[in-house]
């Protein structure tokens, strides 16, 4: 389901992947935006789109005036992520090894390890990330899917992170149903009218890229 819609965005309706990561990652930084005030931000970065989001997302922040560094220990030669990082770097945006020092350091955590192709048992160096996300007292934003949850099911397999706000995108996803903490937002404002309208996807606010949906 997840997975078509984007397919039918790119292979349709002729956008590129780095198109909606650029919007879905600018609609995450958005919605820290309307909910946390500037501090300092650390986004764990996993190896896939989840991450590229995570990527765009820490440079708007900066942009926005937030402090972000990025944890992102597997880092596949793809060029767009590779791209993504050197654009985070020209922005002066630090790397950091030490997730448990820093998110005690942090006002703001960004998941964005895992996305809507997460499945199976949580491989290394991620068993140990989520094991430290899930005993961290600071308040975790999730991009699209809180990571270790199944994607329809949820935390079936016990090892998610429990978010204080989830930013689905496009549309929420099943799962979406079982978030239990203060905000959802919904952000990736690309859907072409027809597509919004088939998959009822909420009003706007003006220029806005993300609304909130709880
Ligand atoms: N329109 C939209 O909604 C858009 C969404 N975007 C974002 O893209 C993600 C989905 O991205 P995708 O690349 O398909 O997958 P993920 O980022 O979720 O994860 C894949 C990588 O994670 C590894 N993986 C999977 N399971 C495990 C595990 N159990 N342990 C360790 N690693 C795991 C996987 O590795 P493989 O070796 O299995 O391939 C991948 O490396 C979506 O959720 C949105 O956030 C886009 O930005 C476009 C717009
Ligand atoms: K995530």
């Amino acid at each position: 389901m997840a997975q078509s819609i984007d397919v039918e965005l790119m292979a349709k309706h002729g956008y590129t992947i780095e198109q909606l990561m650029e919007l879905a990652g600018l609609s995450v930084a958005a919605s820290i935006a309307s909910e946390y005030p500037k501090g300092k931000v650390v986004l764990c970065i996993g190896p896939g789109n989840n991450g590229g989001d995570g990527l765009v997302a820490a440079r708007h922040l900066s942009h926005f005036g937030y402090q972000p560094r990025l944890y992102y220990p597997v880092q596949p030669a793809k060029d767009l992520y590779r791209r993504l990082l050197l654009q985070c770097q020209a922005h002066g945006i630090a790397m950091v090894a030490d997730l448990a020092t820093e998110v005690k350091a942090c006002d703001v955590v960004v998941d964005a390890i895992f996305g809507f192709s997460f499945k199976g048992a949580v491989r290394a160096p991620f068993d140990e990330a989520l094991a430290t996300l899930r005993a961290v007292d600071k308040p975790i934003v999730s991009v699209d899917v809180p990571s270790g949850w199944d994607v329809e099911l949820g935390n079936t397999l016990g090892v998610g992170l429990s978010p204080d706000m989830l930013v689905s995108l496009t549309v929420p996803k099943l799962c979406a149903k079982l978030f239990a903490g203060r905000f959802h937002y919904l952000g990736g404002r690309f859907a072409p009218p027809d597509m919004a309208k088939e998959l009822a996807i909420p009003q706007y606010p003006d220029s806005s890229q993300c609304v909130r949906l709880l």
